[in-house]
């Protein structure tokens, strides 16, 4: 279980990009939020670039999502989302909520989710009977080693290669075969920098929609959390988060989550357990 203290925190850092003042503020907000419930979560299948529509709860979670943020009034003038369709569903649910259907939203193949490699479609908890949920744990959550490639004899290779959404990218000799986090974020990272972050410095207000550790790949390089601390870090369906930055991009305040602490806690932990052998 990742502790909440470590997130949940203002943090203390330096103005003016350099020197120590001790009151940092806030110039940027962001909010990022992991799809709600897909029907391979609820059946509790390793899922990656298998494009999975939201679960009955899935489309119930993006609605209370999106009520929070109503709530709060946020307004939006710029989404980014994967090219996934659970994913883009929950944007757009949270977008009717809020009446703001009229933003641009920019979808990209580097939001997916980690491609999950041979290990798509696979039940976690009979793959953990099988190979132990040590082995499980080291596939789901390790920094940096990737599941077992998805060779084209698996069930799903033609189905995720040859899909025309990614007629752009990535390259057919750069496609993924299994992504480790490390491996995602060398993806994630260079579109946050290179394409959100100028966004945010202009002064949009943004939203992303993407998936579990597409998510935590961003997390890890924003909060600078290590290679072992990021393994107990188990994002929640539907709740969005959000960040605040001072001008330097720094973050002022980490994860703050649209949800009551015991409800996040209890939802990280059900994903935690996920990996169990039942
Ligand atoms: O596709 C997945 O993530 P997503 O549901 O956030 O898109 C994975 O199956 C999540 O699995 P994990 O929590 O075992 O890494």
């Amino acid at each position: 279980m990742f502790p909440l203290n470590k997130i949940f925190k203002i943090r203390t850092m330096s103005n003016k990009c350099g020197l120590k003042s001790g009151a940092n503020m806030t110039k940027f907000k962001v909010v990022m939020v992991r799809h709600g419930e897909s029907e391979w979560n609820q059946k509790n299948l390793f899922c990656g670039w298998f494009d999975a529509n939201l679960s009955e709860k899935g489309e119930k979670e993006a609605k209370e999502g999106a009520i929070a943020l109503k709530n709060m009034e946020y307004q939006f003038d710029l989404a980014y989302t994967s090219v996934l369709t659970r994913a883009n569903r929950t944007l757009d649910i949270i977008l009717q909520e809020l009446c703001q259907t009229n933003i641009p939203i920019v979808k990209s193949w580097h939001l997916n989710e980690r491609h999950y490699g041979g290990l798509t479609g696979l039940n976690k908890a009979e793959t953990a009977k099988k190979f132990g949920e040590a082995q499980v744990k080291i596939w789901r959550r390790s920094y940096d080693t990737p599941p077992p490639n998805m060779e084209p004899d698996h069930k799903y290779y033609d189905t995720i290669v040859n899909d025309p959404r990614y007629k752009d990218g990535p390259p057919k000799d750069k496609f993924p075969k299994a992504e480790s986090l490390k491996l995602t974020l060398e993806r994630t990272l260079p579109f946050w920098t290179d394409t959100i972050v100028p966004q945010i410095k202009a002064g949009k207000k943004i939203i992303i929609a993407a998936h579990g550790n597409s998510l935590r790949s961003l997390v890890k390089y924003i909060d600078n959390i290590s290679d072992d601390d990021i393994m107990a870090l188990n994002l929640p369906t539907g709740i969005p988060f959000q960040y605040e930055f001072d001008e330097c991009m720094r973050p002022v305040v980490s994860m703050k989550f649209l949800g009551d602490e015991e409800t996040v806690k209890k939802a990280m932990e059900e994903v935690a357990n996920q990996g169990k052998a039942k």
